[in-house]
């Protein structure tokens, strides 16, 4: 005789009924996704080890994104990739040039899709000579007064410019709350949202990133200021700190690896929703695992996107949001 708490599958015999396990549901509002622009303006460049994402010219991005956004993209996230010889100084002083590539493409998206929910990701490692995410003292250490000054100044010009979302992803203690300060003084804080990549992570997966954003540090690594990928207490700690700072939303990166974190983050900071970054090194791991005939691209890709949501976060930057919409992954 089978007792009647042992019975668990009439619960999930249906399509519908395994659907309505899930606390939440994947939606095409969820998804944020990551673009390159350079400034280079008809530049369309593959980028190795990253399958299918190219770095574009401003002249490339509406064509590219227009179908994207007849299919329902609600979101991108901007990171520049200067490319001219002279873009690149020890201060990152081109990370707000009003001609360089991320200003230009706010502008140009926002006007020619105005529903579109554009955030600048906010760092000088692109734009600093010696590729670190601030300004260095003389001993190469990250110089926190001067680089979080840098930081929200450029936070500022781009909502100026007409981001919705500024998402500062150095790593500079304290800039979520001179962002803050920044935006009201320039009286834009009430239409601004600020994500915060409070427990960003330094490791293996961001690669194919630092290839297509040129960013990679010149000397050094991104480790006395990215997280040690064994800090859950740091990462709690940062979350605490960033949402008394003020930050609308806190970001945890990478999102497979770091699920733990997730869950942290959404049982600390109850009050603003929980973003995830699917980085580069995930998405690449995953379309090798299926070029390798491990598993199939799309139920996996979607199986990793579950495994965030099921943690926590509901709002995901992630590649795949292209594939997910070109292929009706979704629908
Ligand atoms: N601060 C720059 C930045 N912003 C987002 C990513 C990684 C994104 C990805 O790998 O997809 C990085 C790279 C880094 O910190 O080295
Ligand atoms: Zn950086
Ligand atoms: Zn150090």
């Amino acid at each position: 005789m089978t007792d009647i708490t042992s019975i668990l599958q009439g619960g999930y015999h249906h399509p519908l009924t395994r659907k309505w396990q899930a606390k939440a549901q994947l939606t095409k509002s969820m998804l944020v996704y990551p673009i390159f622009i350079t400034d280079n303006e008809d530049e369309e460049t593959p980028i190795s080890g990253f399958p299918g994402q190219k770095r574009r010219g401003i002249n490339k991005i509406v064509p590219f994104l227009a179908p994207l956004v007849a299919k329902g993209l609600a979101s991108v996230i901007i990171f520049g990739v200067p490319l001219a010889i002279d873009a690149k100084d020890p201060s990152g002083s081109k990370a707000s040039d009003p001609n360089g590539p991320v200003i230009l493409a706010i502008k140009v998206l926002k006007n020619a899709f105005p529903g579109l929910f554009i955030m600048a990701d906010v760092c000088l490692c692109e734009y600093t000579s010696h590729g670190h995410c601030g300004i260095l003292n003389e001993d190469r250490t990250l110089n926190q007064q001067a680089s979080v000054k840098r930081i929200a100044a450029v936070a500022v010009d781009y909502a100026l410019a007409g981001a919705d979302c500024v998402a500062p992803s150095d790593m500079n203690d304290g800039r979520v709350k001179a962002i803050k300060e920044g935006l009201i003084a320039a009286g834009v804080s009430h239409k601004i949202m600020v994500m915060s990549y409070a427990a960003k992570f330094s490791g293996s997966l961001y690669g194919p990133f630092r290839d297509a954003a040129g960013s990679a540090p010149s000397f050094g690594d991104r480790r006395c200021y990215q997280l040690p990928h064994t800090g859950r207490g740091l990462a709690r700690r940062a979350i605490i700190r960033d949402l008394a700072e003020g930050a609308d939303s806190i970001m945890v990166k990478p999102a497979n690896a770091y699920l733990d974190i997730i869950a942290d983050a959404a049982e600390l900071a109850k009050n603003v929703p929980v973003s995830a970054y699917q980085v580069s090194g995930e998405f690449a791991m995953i379309h090798a695992g299926a070029t390798q005939g491990v598993f199939d691209l799309r139920s996996m890709a979607l199986e990793s996107l579950d495994g965030i949501l099921r943690a926590g976060a509901t709002i995901i930057l992630t590649y795949f949001t292209e594939a997910i919409l070109n292929e009706g992954w979704l629908d």
